[in-house]
């Protein structure tokens, strides 16, 4: 067998190439090529089938965290704290309906944070954004990209060097948000979602804002291929958002009112 001496150089050089591409945490299409820096936790609240996301850059321990809800703020800045991250932003994707948003709360328990949420949303926070602009936290960024539809203020998150896109409610497992209230309208979610967010590479991972049958995540290729709503037409989508028929959520009166004010009415 043929033996391959390396000097000490060329293995020096090797390492060095290989954290410089580590660092540029580049995506390739199939292959995704991820930085060790990023730190990412899915959170659930159980009484509003909620996603809370908490995500962190390991070296300057900034981070975010989306959709936080009032119940379990205690728990969110308590995990926050024993990780030793310290939250700069506490961003919602959208004015919810059917619970509170622990951003007012979390800014008393982590002061230094920032509320955040779109600008259209027409709700009150220390940041508002508009389509386009991103959010950073040490050497990772949200794109904040407008999906109205469901409400005319939702955003989708996307982080283009992870590949993954928080969607909100515009775009569930399998589903997608009610348009019946919050000045809902059917035919502009379709155009959002097909237009903003079936157009991110097919791996990219959908995280949205809810989940009511256990399902954790999906990607944009999967949605494209087996959305039972959103691989239909526009005209058979309207036909089935306008008869979904839902209750409205227990919780509206209150939340509405009060997410208005980052929680705090
Ligand atoms: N039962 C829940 C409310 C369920 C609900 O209406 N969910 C919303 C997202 S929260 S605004 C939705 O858009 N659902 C779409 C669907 O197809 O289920 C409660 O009482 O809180
Ligand atoms: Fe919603």
């Amino acid at each position: 067998m043929m033996k391959i001496k390396y000097s000490l150089h060329t293995l020096r050089l090797a390492q060095a190439l290989l954290a410089t591409r580590t660092r540029q945490h580049r995506c390739f299409s199939g292959a995704i090529e991820k930085s060790n820096n990023f730190f990412f936790r899915q959170l659930f609240d159980t009484e509003s089938c909620t996603y809370t996301y908490l995500l962190g850059d390991s070296d300057t321990r900034e981070a975010v965290l989306i959709d936080p809800v009032l119940e379990q703020a205690e728990r969110d800045a308590k995990l926050i704290t024993e990780l030793g991250f310290k939250l700069i932003y506490a961003m919602n994707t959208h004015m919810h309906a059917d619970h509170i948003t622990g951003t007012g709360r979390l800014k008393s328990l982590l002061p230094g944070s920032r509320s955040v949420i779109g600008k259209s949303s027409g709700a009150q926070a220390d940041i508002h954004l508009c389509d386009g602009e991103a959010v950073r936290f040490g050497c990772h960024q949200l794109v904040a990209c407008s999906t109205p539809g469901h409400t005319n203020g939702c955003f989708t998150f996307v982080c283009h060097e992870q590949c993954m896109a928080f969607t909100g409610d515009a775009l569930l497992i399998r589903g997608c948000g009610r348009t019946d209230f919050q000045e809902g309208s059917p035919e502009t979610l379709y155009h959002s979602v097909h237009s903003r967010i079936f157009t991110l590479p097919d791996h990219f991972k959908v995280y949205p804002a809810h989940d009511y049958k256990g399902q954790t995540a999906s990607s944009v290729g999967e949605e494209k291929k087996y959305n039972p709503r959103l691989t239909k037409s526009l005209e058979e989508f309207v036909q089935i958002m306008d008869n979904l028929n839902l209750p409205y959520p227990k919780k509206i009166d209150e939340s509405i009112p009060a997410n208005k004010v980052c929680g705090l009415f």
